[in-house]
């Protein structure tokens, strides 16, 4: 089993780079499907979730060449075939989602198991069926994997307005219309940075999406897609991670590749704490801070507080002077990390519903376990401002979505080590 040990207490300094978004890569991956033809995609991140899907899309038929080191993935999906994914990999996910909507708007038909990704409650699909229906596709369930058809040769577009704003479900929905034929418009649309980057690969492989960024998208299907290349944004939750670090511990550290627009919430929220930062064109350095100021946190879709990184910033609050509380509008049950952080002796609980803490509390090393991707990042946060040892067990979900996690903190000065036993 993977762990990760950490001797906290010290602080850092220097420079880190913010590899590309795993929320963006996750969907560009399948999305290249459609382009039956050759994609090349760069600064791809060296996460676990891109390996799970890479063996996936070899299993379907794929030619891919990844430089891992270089950040380069070239997808050639010329003798994709849509064979049924029950089980294996497809479960270890939540992205596989994703090869519904592309297998569909390629072929037709899709049959993949039902996806995995992190346990913050239910997560439920039943927007992104509802769009597959509307497009004009059948859902029937096959063992443990959910078969989608369409019932006339091609899908067609159609006016879908989602209930909730979903991502995964308004990426889908671009993904399998954008062969459809027809005008589709997706109302209430999901406005997050990864949509807008789904939509350029789309459109620069011969898709016709327009609106990606709004609550209205609005996609002509197109018969013929083609080979592009693409750079994947950066990871703004990756890179809020790190400011929240950063802020806690930091004596001036610079985190470069970085969109300020896609952080605007999360760093109103730091300036709101007292932490001190220069924004550059695409870097943000972070100055020592002191004397920070307790905040409340409410989580809500893009442009507003992310839910992904409510969780990581949760060892900054406990840094801070005053009490405070975070609620979750997501997810609901996304508070795992609560009783690992306080076995770490921080001043936090599960009320009603909402997270309430008080601060500053000393936080001690102690052994806790990743319940979750952002649990995890939160746990590695807590371990290097706490003092003595902290070993966290079940790192597997950490690798799902941090890029190189032990070099980028070794390089600022942590002391932490991954090992295996
Ligand atoms: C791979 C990926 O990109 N994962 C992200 C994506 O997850 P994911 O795409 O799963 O999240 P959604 O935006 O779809 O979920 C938002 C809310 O809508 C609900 N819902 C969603 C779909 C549906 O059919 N029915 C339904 O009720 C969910 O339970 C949740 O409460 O967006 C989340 C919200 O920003 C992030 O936390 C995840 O990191
Ligand atoms: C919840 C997350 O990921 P996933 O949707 O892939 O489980 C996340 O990135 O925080």
């Amino acid at each position: 089993m993977k762990k990760i040990v950490i001797n906290g207490g010290r602080s850092i300094s220097g420079r880190v780079t913010i590899s590309g978004a795993k929320n963006s890569v996750v969907a560009l991956i399948p999305a290249t499907i459609l382009a039956n033809d050759v994609v090349t995609l760069e600064g791809v991140p060296d996460i676990s979730d891109v390996a799970s899907l890479v063996e996936i899309m070899e299993i379907m038929g794929a030619k891919i060449q990844r430089d891992i080191e270089a950040g380069i993935l070239t997808i050639d999906t010329r003798h994709v075939v849509s064979k049924p994914l029950p089980y294996g990999k497809i479960n270890s996910l939540r992205a596989s989602y994703y090869f519904n909507g592309a297998l569909l708007g390629r072929f037709g038909k899709a049959t993949v198991g039902l996806p995995g990704g992190c346990d913050l409650g239910p997560r439920p699909m039943d927007l992104h069926i509802k769009a597959f229906e509307a497009l004009g596709a059948e859902l029937s369930y096959l063992e443990n994997a959910m078969h989608l058809e369409a019932k006339e040769e091609k899908l067609h577009g159609t006016t879908i307005y989602m209930d909730m704003v979903s991502v995964g479900a308004t990426i889908n929905t671009m993904l399998a219309a954008s062969t459809a034929e027809g005008v589709t418009i997706i109302e209430n649309a999901a406005r997050e940075p990864e949509i807008i980057d789904v939509a350029t690969l789309l459109n620069n492989m011969g898709a016709k999406v327009r609106g990606a960024g709004t609550d209205v998208i609005r996609i002509t299907g197109k018969a013929d897609m083609h080979g592009a290349r693409h750079t994947v944004i950066p990871d703004r939750i990756e890179a809020g991670t790190y400011l929240a670090l950063a802020a806690a511990v930091g004596e001036g550290v610079v985190v470069d590749n970085v969109i300020y627009e896609h952080l605007e919430s999360f760093i109103a929220k730091l300036e709101e704490m007292g932490v001190r930062m220069t924004i550059r064109e695409d870097s943000i350095e972070v100055h020592r801070s002191e004397n920070l100021k307790a905040v409340n946190i409410k989580t809500v879709p893009y442009p507003g507080f992310a839910t992904d990184l409510q969780q990581p910033i949760t060892p900054l609050l406990l840094k801070a002077k005053g009490r405070g509380w975070i609620m979750d509008t997501i997810y609901e049950k996304r508070v795992n990390h609560v009783p690992e952080m306080a076995r770490m002796g921080a001043a936090i609980s599960t009320v009603d519903d909402r997270i309430v803490y008080e601060a500053p509390s000393t936080l001690k090393g102690a052994r806790v376990r990743a319940t979750d991707l952002r649990a995890g990042a939160g746990l590695v946060l807590a371990g290097i401002i706490a003092e003595g040892t902290t070993t966290i067990e079940n790192i597997e979900f950490i690798l799902r979505g941090y890029d190189s996690i032990i070099e980028k903190m070794t390089a600022l000065g942590v002391d932490i080590k991954l090992i295996e036993d």
